[in-house]
């Protein structure tokens, strides 16, 4: 049976600056599942990182609860501090200490007795694949190393859920792979994953439901295949131009096999009706309408076309 793990209702933060207040994140409400990971896509800027802040007690709410295995986390902050872990994007790891000393160092925060903690740093140091440069100063470490690092630092403690602020960000493509494959491996062990991210292909790989995020309101939430199901037809052309008029936009969503057009970024996006489309009959529209091609591709929908489809606009665009 599905158990619920996080309650978030009606979470809000304004920041109140010298001559304004913005409204960064609006009336969310989600839950967490037990053992799921859940992502949190949305572009820079929706109010991903505010609202891990909340969940992780580092920011106080304008309004709204949140609940941690049944208890208000402001309740009693050591223990919902013990409960809970969080991986920022800073590298706040320390370079001067090897790998293994980073985690003991972090077990005795923790006040966890000596021989349990070498024991959770072996099987840590094991999961993150770091054995090997275990006795390593962390000086030395790429930036997908210190990445699982700080993941096998977040563990030692034992939490009921890992936060985890855009893992990926700044890594090579092949270390974002390595990392997806370890974030899996220690959900498949039981771990609860809340991850934010504003890559699409992140939660597509990785996440069991995903809420998309925009300018502080939540747009959807629902598992990747489900939320691809939200874009008409599952079946986009995008046409990069240099030049997208909106009597262009218009007329295009009359098309006979489009079922819906949008337009960002130099970008035109055809939502088709058809599985198969007949692209002839759409390029020679385009060339009928003196559209410049500057290239053009058929994919499924992916989180992007949902995103663009929800809001108007792409993950890369603010
Ligand atoms: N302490 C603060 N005071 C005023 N504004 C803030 C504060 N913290 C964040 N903001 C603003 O809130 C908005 C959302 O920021 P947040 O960092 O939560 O977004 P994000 O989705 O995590 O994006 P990013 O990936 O860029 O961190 C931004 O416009 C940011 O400038």
């Amino acid at each position: 049976m599905t158990q619920t793990i996080l309650n978030v209702e009606n979470l809000s933060k304004t920041f109140s600056t010298k001559n304004s207040q913005i409204d960064v994140v609006r009336d969310v409400n989600f839950e967490v599942n037990r053992g799921e990971i859940f992502g949190f896509l949305g572009p820079n800027g929706a109010g991903k990182t505010t609202t891990m802040g909340m969940l992780t007690t580092q920011i106080r709410p304008t309004s709204g609860e949140i609940i941690l295995a049944e208890k208000s986390i402001w309740g009693n902050l050591t223990d919902t501090r013990k409960r809970i872990s969080i991986v920022t994007q800073h590298n706040n790891l320390d370079r001067g200490l090897t790998a293994r000393e980073n985690l003991l160092f972090h077990a005795r925060y923790f006040n966890l007795p000596s021989d349990e903690a070498a024991k959770r740093a072996d099987r840590f140091l094991d999961l993150m694949d770091l054995t090997e440069r275990a006795d390593d100063r962390v000086v030395n470490f790429s930036g997908g190393m210190a990445q699982r690092l700080k993941i096998a630092r977040a563990l030692m403690h034992d939490p009921d859920i890992l936060f985890l602020d855009e893992p990926t960000t700044g890594l090579d493509p092949q270390s974002r792979v390595l990392l997806w494959e370890e974030i899996k491996k220690l959900n498949a062990q039981g771990t609860t994953i809340f991850l934010t991210t504003h890559y699409m292909e992140e939660p597509e790989q990785l996440c069991d439901r995903v809420a998309i995020l925009h300018e502080g309101q939540l747009k959807a939430l629902n598992t990747p295949e489900e939320l691809k199901k939200l874009v008409p037809g599952q079946n986009v052309v995008s046409v990069r131009t240099g030049d997208v008029r909106d009597e262009l936009l218009s007329e295009a969503k009359t098309l006979p096999e489009v079922e819906d057009a949008t337009a960002e970024m130099g970008t035109l996006r055809f939502y088709m009706k058809d599985a198969t489309p007949d692209l002839g009959e759409l390029v020679k529209w385009l060339r009928s309408q003196d559209v410049n091609i500057l290239s053009m591709n058929l994919h499924l929908s992916t989180l992007n076309d949902v995103f663009v489809h929800l809001t108007g606009k792409g993950l890369e665009q603010r």
